[in-house]
């Protein structure tokens, strides 16, 4: 009946990492977001040992967009990833955690010289150079720091992948990066290379997220590898590392069919090996950022029942106690997802519900045709997978307080995101009288 990684207990309940998800609910309240950190640590150790074992220098970044708070990030470097930033506030976030800041890489399609500045004087480990403007920006600043920085430049190969339109970054009509077809990237390159203030050291890109199927990656080097070729022979360039971005897809229903991660790795290794063979140049590092990957599936959100609305042969509505404010993909992507009563979690199901939000939003839905035991007001509802862009994309939408995460491991919960208070929710606001 559950059909992702939890379990259900003697009591009939569903359990996350040894805890009774009733217990969580009325400890913490709901909505509640609550994280398995062992899957959480599988996921990672997935992507770091298949590395070592293809015996491939390697650098896995989590890209924190996915969930950043400083619990993660001090998981994140526990298990010794690296992490892919793309603001002043997923930055400040890092530090926070004592996050090693050489191994902080810094994205945005619109960085900021604030931003910019604040890598800088952490020393961050590699900025990720996404357009020219932002070269001239670096250039600058990197002048007046009188200091040098590790560079890659973010490239868009033209690849369309099978994932939502919203998702995608790899083709040529995206905001994102230098494209490789019409000669922008080959003009960064000619700025970059033997730059006095710029190590650049390869390439970006990052062809989309929730992508099932390998074959997309490897169509990917391939056509790096094309220009990666060319480049040696007219510019001599050789790339030391080439970042292939995240967006390994992972299970919300039963339609998902993801692939165990380890798989993404070993084929992009032996497509990326293949082509430094035939080109002859040296195996370069290869480094990934995976989001949703490390944290989607580790997490569930949990939902108190209340109002129900029955439209005989249309349509039973069952609403709860969230909504788009803390999980928006349904309502931005259409995105699907799986849940249970998480206190009938072993009783049959007899009926189909669809879940709804608290927002004034007729689009505010979180689920639509769950099959669930009977539903009483009360029940507390458990939706799957929502470890990624779930807390991350929050928001205050009709001054919805965001909701607390909680982490269990081991059999023991902890609380590492508060939830928000009325005072939060009004703490920028200022009186005016007129
Ligand atoms: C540059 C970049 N890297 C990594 C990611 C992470 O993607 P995902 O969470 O699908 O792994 C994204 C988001 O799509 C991204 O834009
Ligand atoms: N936020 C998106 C993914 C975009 C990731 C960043 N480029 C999602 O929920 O699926």
């Amino acid at each position: 009946m559950v059909n992702h990684p939890f379990k259900i207990n003697s009591l009939g309940h569903l359990e996350v990492g040894g805890v009774d998800t009733i217990d969580l609910a009325k400890k913490y309240g709901t909505p509640l977001y609550v994280y398995d950190v062992n899957l959480i640590r599988q996921n990672c150790r997935s992507f770091v040992e298949t590395f070592k074992k293809v015996d491939v220098k390697a650098q896995v970044a989590y890209a924190s967009k996915a969930f950043s708070s400083i619990a993660i990030l001090q998981v994140m470097k526990q298990e010794g990833l690296s992490l892919d930033v793309v603001s002043e506030g997923e930055l400040y976030t890092a530090l926070q955690a004592g996050f090693p800041s050489e191994r902080i890489h810094l994205h945005g399609n619109n960085k900021s010289i604030n931003e910019l500045k604040m890598a800088i004087e952490n020393n961050v480990g590699c900025i990720v150079v996404d357009n020219f403007y932002e070269i001239e920006l670096l250039e600058m600043l990197l002048k007046e720091y009188d200091t040098q920085v590790d560079v890659l430049i973010r490239v868009t190969p033209g690849i369309k992948s099978n994932t939502h339109q919203y998702i995608l970054t790899g083709n040529e009509d995206s905001k994102f990066g230098f494209d490789l077809h019409n000669g922008q990237a080959e003009k960064a390159l000619q700025q970059l290379q033997n730059h006095t203030h710029i190590r650049f050291k390869g390439l970006h890109c990052h062809i989309g997220s929730q992508i099932f199927e390998t074959d997309r990656f490897t169509k990917t080097t391939d056509i790096l590898f094309g220009v990666l070729a060319r480049w040696k022979e007219t510019y001599g360039f050789i790339p030391e590392v080439l970042n292939l971005g995240g967006g390994f897809g992972i299970k919300y229903t039963e339609n998902d069919t993801p692939l165990p991660l380890n798989t993404y790795v070993e084929e992009i290794t032996v497509a990326v090996r293949n082509h430094t063979k035939q080109i002859d140049i040296p195996m370069p590092e290869i480094w990934i950022e995976p989001g949703r990957s490390i944290v989607g599936n580790a997490g569930l959100t949990l939902y108190t029942v209340g109002s129900m609305k029955e439209i005989p042969g249309v349509r039973n509505y069952v609403s709860v106690d969230g909504g788009m404010t803390d999980n928006i993909r349904p309502a931005l992507y259409q995105a699907k997802y799986e849940g249970v009563l998480a206190n009938k979690a072993n009783q049959e199901n007899e009926t189909v519900v669809s879940i709804a939000g608290k927002c004034c939003e007729s689009g505010d839905m979180l689920i639509w045709d769950l099959p669930t035991p009977k539903v009483d007001p009360g029940d507390i509802l458990a939706v799957f997978s929502t470890g990624a862009y779930g807390y991350s994309m929050a928001s205050n939408y009709n001054r919805f307080s965001k909701p607390a995460v909680v982490f269990v491991e081991n059999g023991i919960d902890n609380l590492v995101v508060k939830r928000e208070t009325f005072e939060d929710i009004t703490r920028f606001d200022l009186t005016y009288e007129g």
